[in-house]
């Protein structure tokens, strides 16, 4: 059996004194696209940051790759994409800066970029469908092609697994199709994908598993379900039962 990407055992977070999380337990094989769903503020920011380690454990365990997490050291193996900042963050660096700093990881801050450096942040302006746009600064660009550039200063990095969080919120759907196309080359290459999600959209087709938090709890952990807005599709015969396991305002904000 292959070890596990991502081992997360009865993990409980809390902020302040106040549980966010509780006994979280979750595993992501190689290869799967792992979609953590749920309401805002059920806790799914908070799960993956914990996995991250960005957030510390108040109980419980999380295994990178077959490491406990304090004793991980080899962070170039994920990518992470942070939640957006929204527009106006004043960096005047270019769209080819931002992608590059991911190689930073790879490369170590001492060495000057090499060609496997360059190589590596082409394919990923490339991936993402930016190549066209390496030499404008970032803040000309739109939200949705601002949030392709962090996807591709991930990729750059070459990273085994890809943690996201909302890549697609608020996302125009040229970049919601870009994302996934990017994200199709990604598994490919053998990648693994953790993401926060409230929209699948173009992602649907990719996604492997879906793990609905609820409350801080996991509360499905298996099939991608049915959108809650689904049922006002005109071509949905609403014919199922409303389950009471159903957990309200699933896709909702
Ligand atoms: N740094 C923090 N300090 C204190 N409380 C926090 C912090 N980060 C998040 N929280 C709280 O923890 C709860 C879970 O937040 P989290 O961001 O994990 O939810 P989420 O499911 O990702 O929500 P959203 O969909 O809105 O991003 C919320 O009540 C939030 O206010």
């Amino acid at each position: 059996m292959t070890t596990p990407v991502i081992q997360v055992g009865h993990a409980s977070v809390g902020y302040d004194g106040r549980p966010v999380l509780r006994d979280v337990s979750l595993t992501v094989t190689a290869g799967e696209v792992v979609a953590v769903l749920g309401a805002n503020g059920s806790g799914k920011s908070t799960l993956i940051r914990a996995v991250l380690g960005l957030v510390p454990l108040g109980t419980g365990t999380v295994t990178l790759f077959g490491v406990p997490q304090r004793r991980f050291r080899q962070w170039h193996r994920i990518g992470y994409v942070p939640q957006r900042l929204g527009a106006g963050s004043g960096v005047p660096a270019t769209v080819r800066e931002v992608v590059a700093s991911g190689r930073l990881a790879r490369r170590g801050v001492l060495r000057p970029p090499g060609r496997a450096d360059r190589a590596a942040v082409a394919a990923a302006l490339r991936a993402v469908g930016l190549a066209d746009r390496a030499g404008d600064p970032v803040a000309t660009l739109s939200g949705g092609q601002q949030q392709r550039t962090l996807i591709a200063r991930a990729l750059a990095g070459e990273p085994e697994l890809l943690v996201l969080d909302e890549p697609t919120a608020g996302v125009d759907a040229a970049s919601q199709e870009a994302f996934a196309g990017a994200l199709h080359d990604f598994l490919g290459t053998g990648g693994t994908v953790l993401l926060v999600a409230h929209e699948l959209g173009p992602l649907r087709p990719l996604i492997s598993r879906a793990v609905v938090v609820h409350q801080g709890g996991v509360c499905h952990d298996g099939a991608v379900p049915e959108p809650a807005g689904h049922h006002a599709e005109p071509d949905h015969d609403h014919v199922h039962p409303h389950g009471p396991e159903e957990p309200a305002g699933l896709w909702s904000s």
